[in-house]
């Protein structure tokens, strides 16, 4: 069974526009994904394609003007927002994507012993720097001390000492040198293969592909495909949706060709397949309704052309 099952979330922010006219904006649409234990699924996709505000509706911490609707489901039962703030830092950690999350008026090593739910809290807490590399002096820094890479490291300590059954990390590694990088992935995948489901957002294809179990791939603030990492080879043969073929050949070390055209802001979604107007499969069919998610060899797809 699922630990994570997200099914149908849309996102919507209302806003204020001059006049005191309000609007509405859909970042999120219909998005579905699902992370088994002992699995980890790395969520990919250009900027502004909705992957952090799927952890924060994940997490619980929308902005109060965002309206959520479809479910999420941890442990196969409904997360109620009661239930999220419950869970939130216990059985559900986030690693956040921006270094402001730390609290600026605690010492980093404090921060993260107040995070351990069981067990020593200082071994916990030393144990967890000695892996990323943060000496005793750092212990008793305020986050101000901090480098970037040290604010980075410290974050993803906390979130791994808690001994959450799902550790949501938003972009966790940049800016980290590649020892500390591979060190983070190892960890991910033993907190994994410990019974753990890991959500692992990132920019970073490649590096996902080497822990990582499935792929899902988001477009515009929906999911398009849903692949097992293995599929990421060759010229994309194995892949389902045009647009997972196209990211994969536009890295730099397979065809570098980028896909013509740009992702569409959230106020000016086409009415059919997000993707349609930059796809080259693209027929007037496609232009009706939003094609929903099938199961297609062994992974899932959001595309009515798809074989
Ligand atoms: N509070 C908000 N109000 C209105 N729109 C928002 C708000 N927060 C995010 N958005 C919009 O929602 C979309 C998805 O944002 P999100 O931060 O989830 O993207 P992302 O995939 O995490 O991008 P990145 O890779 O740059 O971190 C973007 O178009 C963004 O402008
Ligand atoms: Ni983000």
């Amino acid at each position: 069974m699922a630990i994570l099952e997200v099914n149908d979330l849309s996102i919507t922010f209302k806003q204020y526009t001059n006049g005191l006219k309000k609007k509405y904006i859909k970042v999120i649409s219909s998005l579905n994904i699902s992370v088994e234990a002992g699995e980890i699924l790395a969520v990919v996709g250009a900027s502004g394609s909705g992957k952090s505000l799927l952890a924060h509706a994940i997490l619980g911490i929308l902005p109060s003007n965002a309206k959520v609707s479809g479910t999420i489901k941890f442990n196969g039962e409904i997360l109620t927002s009661a239930r999220q703030e419950a869970l939130r830092g216990r059985e559900i950690a986030l690693v956040p994507q921006s270094v402001n999350y730390l609290d600026p008026l605690m010492r980093v090593g404090k921060q993260v012993r107040t995070s351990v739910k069981k067990g020593n809290e200082a071994k916990a807490q030393r144990e967890v720097f000695e892996r990323y590399r943060l000496k005793s002096d750092v212990d008793k820094m305020y986050p101000f001390q901090l480098s970037g890479g040290m604010a980075r490291r410290t974050l993803l300590s906390t979130a791994m000492v808690s001994g959450a059954r799902v550790i949501i990390a938003d972009e966790p590694t940049p800016g980290l040198d590649p020892a500390v990088i591979n060190e983070a992935l190892n960890h991910f995948r033993d907190v994994a293969d410990n019974g753990n489901a890991v959500m692992l957002i990132t920019h970073d294809i490649e590096s996902a592909l080497k822990i990582a179990d499935k792929i899902a791939v988001l477009y515009a603030g929906s999911t398009v495909e849903v692949a097992p990492a293995n599929n990421f080879t060759g010229n994309g043969e194995k892949l389902r949706h045009p647009y997972s073929k196209g990211l994969w050949r536009a890295l730099p070390q397979n065809e570098f060709i980028p896909i013509p055209g740009s992702q569409p802001h959230p106020s000016t979604l086409p009415s059919g397949c997000l993707f349609e107007p930059r796809c080259v499969k693209a027929t007037l069919e496609c232009t009706k309704a939003q094609p929903v998610m099938r199961e297609l060899r062994n992974g899932i797809v959001r595309c009515i052309h798809a074989t």
